[in-house]
């Protein structure tokens, strides 16, 4: 006996005990009602069970010439299958500490796959902070203001081209011209104009006005001096006046001349310490230091903290564009792998995968944050640091930024399909719409006036987080300038009168005290209640693309449209409903469907319906599968396989019907059907960054498993899909057939009721395939119910024990693969071998014995028949025919074996694509 499953039994009969073959089934047929054989058939071995059979042979001489490693990939794999009753366990964690084992085994997952694959992380991490470090020393690069120097206040910018005069009574000119000169050397002193009393010397200083010009005048003759005596009367204590005779120096200046009043003073000043002091060696120096700045100077200035503040801007939305987007790339590899949906079938609440997502990727963004902070301090932008506040203020609003930005990238990421291509995307866009804002605002406030720029500035924050981050670092940069630049004009309580701007109160001042709760354009507090708004809006977008609302919305309006459409005898698509008259079987399932209780089988699937807009995939299709059987989906590309398990696994919302897990609804209870599912999905849904061993830790633990237990479990399943010398290294150095025994072995993790497979071993060599078989045989054993599906007729026979050929979405027949074949079976194929002078002969006595028969292909010694159908006609009866014409026509070897599964298929293909 070859195999057997579920009713059917498989012997491979040697052909060279072909001639009792006509005995042995004429016995087979006589004892066929007494054992309640139901059918039987023959088919000849497979070239891919000879190719099997001789890679055994090969493998086994490989076992003994290279020892044990490799065989155990090759070898016999009976005795560690009986390993997998070790999957199950009988107790599982349950409230807070499965919760628990769920966020264990979340960020295992993430630490694992920032080790391995540490370089993704460095345009994520390390190259935003050398990026600003770049642009922040740049910054530094660009020359300031220079102080200027002291001003000597003296003769010198009056004897410019024309030498300078100075006016002076007579007996004052000598020792006027020597301060003059001695303070002066180099001085062209024109002459000292001088009179004998000052009415004439003043009438003198008005007639050269006149005649020189008020400014040529002014510019060249700065000063003058003169005595004045005058009586001042006085009153005494008494109240007695008293007269004094007072003598006054005069120390004139002309108002042209800038600098003359200081210079007239100085000159004067000198002259009496000289008078009183009796001394000649006494000079007063003047400068006038420090200078307001020149209004060069003022201009540069300001573009220097503009520039600065702008390029401070602009980093922070390049450096921060590419830390949060980095987020978006792993959950769109997970997602668009499948391993997401995986990890959720398996137990994994989205609230719990979004948090612990969200935790990981948060202190992710502190990393750069704090390094942001860190290269201010290095570089000494003493805006950003000098004050506690402003770095406490700086950390507010990146960490307000990370609580919106990061559930942002988690929206955009369910947009794309590939992970460097959703990267680049969402950085493009940050950078973007962070940068549209930062040079459209101050172009609107130049060009029409600062309220409109506010009103754009508002706006834009609302809509673009990265712009109102850009926008935040600017205004904090130019806020801690305006107090640091207005700090020391307020110390002086002069200038502190004068410079409302920086002294007067909160509305007067160009700086506020506390910026992120000041609501004018001076404070960041919109952009700070619009982050916490924006905050909670993503994430709200987040959830509700997890949770398909959108979707579920839809599809309740559209199947609402449908039911009232499909009432008219058409389907949605337009179509007039087929009218095939349904398979028997298949009439005869839905009936005995139709009234069963959710829990009357493992699996009961009742007539389920899926729609993708206007293409109805499955149109209405009913099975169950009971414990330790094993139902397969045969159908053509596009036959609604993968929908119909999409459905089952939750993957998709199931647009009609209902189907059952052990009596859970996939509807309206899909958590607890889920957890009762072991899912192989078409393609591997694995992190190829972690390793076989690692992945099934991780699944164990989301299934709850006991972490004691987690070893047995683990290595039992390694064990049983003969992985164990590659379990350690890391999946994406698995070869495509180790792949699929890994992910039969995650959907294997703590052996659930159900295993769905689909196309289980599609693109596997005919030998793992057959380890494939093995193993699913035994799952099947140990009392697993099994749904999957095939492109493979060989394998539906090997492991189903029912199954249903699936024709654009419905079922063409139902049953067991022998009960298809003697269903639908419309003959037998006949392969008989000759030499070239019987060929006619042989032809002739076929057509004679078989009517109806077709010569199929004629080679040089080989002719291959099709014999036709004849109720009459038994496997003895056949089998006597041919061996009594064995000799008498020299046929030297035939086979006749009975319709293949593959040809009733094509026949169903055949049929459906001439509806
Ligand atoms: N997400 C989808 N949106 C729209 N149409 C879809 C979607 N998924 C499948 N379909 C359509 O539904 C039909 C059934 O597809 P399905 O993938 O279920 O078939 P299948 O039998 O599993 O095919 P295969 O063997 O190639 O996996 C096809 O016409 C397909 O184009």
């Amino acid at each position: 006996m070859h195999s057997s499953v579920g009713t059917e039994g498989l012997f491979l009969l040697p052909n060279a005990d072909r001639h009792v073959f006509p005995a042995m089934f004429k016995e087979l047929e006589d004892i066929q009602p007494q054992y309640n054989i139901e059918s039987f058939g023959v088919s000849i071995t497979t070239m891919e069970e000879v190719f099997l059979k001789v890679n055994e042979l090969a493998n086994e001489r490989k076992r003994l010439e290279e020892g044990a490693e490799e065989a155990m990939d090759y070898g016999d794999h009976n005795r560690e299958y009986e390993k997998l009753e070790n999957a199950r366990t009988s107790t599982r964690y349950t409230g807070a500490a499965y919760y628990w084992q769920h966020t264990k085994a979340l960020f295992i997952k993430r630490g694992i796959f920032f080790l391995r694959k540490w370089t993704q992380f460095i345009p994520q991490l390390i190259i935003p902070v050398l990026y600003m470090a770049l642009l922040v020393w740049a910054s530094g690069q660009i020359p300031g203001p220079k102080e200027q120097d002291p001003l000597n206040l003296d003769m010198f910018p009056y004897a410019k081209g024309e030498k300078a005069n100075v006016y002076t009574l007579s007996d004052m000119a000598d020792p006027f011209k020597k301060i003059i000169l001695e303070e002066n050397k180099d001085l062209g002193l024109n002459a000292i104009i001088t009179s004998s009393n000052s009415t004439l010397m003043m009438e003198k200083i008005v007639d050269d006005t006149k005649s020189k010009g008020t400014r040529h005048f002014g510019l060249h003759n700065p000063v003058g001096f003169n005595y004045v005596t005058q009586n001042i009367t006085a009153f005494e204590e008494t109240a007695n006046p008293i007269t004094v005779n007072i003598t006054f120096l005069n120390s004139a200046f002309n108002n042209f001349a800038l600098h003359s009043p200081a210079v007239s003073v100085v000159i004067a000043d000198t002259f009496l310490l000289r008078q009183l002091l009796e001394r000649e060696d006494i000079n007063i120096h003047v400068v006038n230091h420090p200078l307001p700045p020149t209004n060069s100077d003022s201009l540069k200035n300001k573009d220097i903290s503009g520039s600065s503040a702008f390029l401070y801007g602009y980093a922070v939305i390049v450096s921060m564009s590419m830390v949060v987007s980095g987020f978006s790339s792993f959950l769109i590899r997970e997602r668009k792998k499948k391993s997401k949906h995986m990890q959720m079938m398996a137990g994994i609440r989205p609230w719990l995968y979004w948090l612990t997502t969200a935790v990981w990727d948060g202190v992710c963004f502190l990393i750069p944050t704090f390094l942001f902070i860190l290269v201010f301090k290095l570089f000494n932008i003493k805006q950003y640091i000098s004050r506690g506040e402003s770095i406490g203020e700086l950390i507010i609003i990146m960490l307000l930024y990370g609580w919106t930005a990061i559930p942002f990238v988690y929206s955009f990421s369910f947009v794309f399909d590939t992970a460097p291509k959703g990267y680049t995307l969402i950085v493009m866009f940050n950078i973007v719409t962070g940068m549209i804002g930062s040079i459209a605002v101050p172009i609107i406030s130049q060009t029409a006036n600062d309220d409109i720029a506010y009103t754009w500035e508002v706006l834009l924050s609302f809509v673009f987080p990265t712009y109102s981050l850009a926008n935040c670092f600017t205004k904090l940069y130019n806020n801690e300038f305006g107090r640091e630049a207005c700090e020391s004009v307020c110390k002086t309580s002069l200038f502190a009168s004068l410079a409302p701007t920086c002294c007067g109160n909160a509305d007067e001042r160009i700086y506020t005290d506390n910026i992120l709760s000041t609501f004018n354009k001076k404070g960041l507090a919109y952009a700070i209640i619009f982050f916490v708004i924006q905050g909670f809006f993503f994430w709200f977008t987040t959830i509700a693309i997890e949770k398909n609302w959108w979707g579920k919305v839809r599809g309740m309006c559209k199947s609402r449209g449908k039911k009232g459409f499909a009432n008219n005898g058409f389907s949605w698509d337009g179509e007039m409903e087929t009218n095939s008259i349904e398979d028997s079987d298949v009439i005869a399932e839905k009936h005995k469907m139709a009234n069963a209780n959710g829990s009357d089988a493992t699996v009961i699937v009742k007539d389920i319906k899926k729609w993708y807009g206007n293409n109805n995939a499955v149109k209405g299709i009913t099975f169950h599968v009971d414990k330790g059987d094993c139902f397969g989906l045969l159908g053509v590309n596009g036959a609604g396989k993968t929908s119909t398990f999409q459905m089952l696994t939750g993957e998709n919302d199931v647009s009609e019907g209902d189907a059952f897990i052990s009596g859970y609804s996939v509807r309206t209870n899909w958590r607890d059907a889920g957890e009762r599912i072991g899912y192989c999905p078409q393609y591997d849904a694995i992190i190829k960054e972690m390793s076989g061993e690692e992945t099934l830790y991780m699944f164990a633990r989301i299934r709850g498993i006991h972490e004691n237990q987690i070893p047995t479990v683990v290595n039992s399943i390694i064990d049983a899909i003969g992985i164990g010398i590659y379990a350690k290294r890391q999946i994406k150095t698995y070869s495509g057939g180790n792949k699929r025994r890994l992910s039969l072995g995650v959907a294997l993790v703590g052996m659930p009721e159900v295993l769905l497979l689909d196309e289980p071993t599609s693109g596997v060599d005919p030998k793992a395939r057959r380890v494939i078989w093995d193993i699913l045989s035994k799952v099947r054993e140990l009392g697993t119910a099994l749904v999957l599906t095939s492109h493979s007729m060989e394998e539906c026979e090997a492991l189903c024990t029912n199954l249903a050929i699936m024709v654009y979405g419905k079922f063409k027949c139902l049953g067991s693969a022998q009960h298809i074949k003697s269903k639908y079976g419309e003959g037998y194929t006949l392969l008989i071998r000759v030499d070239e002078n019987n060929a006619e002969k042989v032809k002739r006595e076929i057509f004679a014995r078989f009517p109806g028969s077709i010569l199929k292909e004629q080679h040089v010694q080989q002719l291959n028949f099709e014999l036709k159908r004849n109720h009459r006609q038994t496997w003895s009866m056949l089998f006597d025919e041919l061996e009594s014409m064995c000799e008498p026509f020299n046929m030297s070897d035939y086979s006749l074996s009975q319709t293949t599964l593959e040809q009733v298929f094509l026949e169903f293909s055949r049929e459906a694509a001439n509806i």
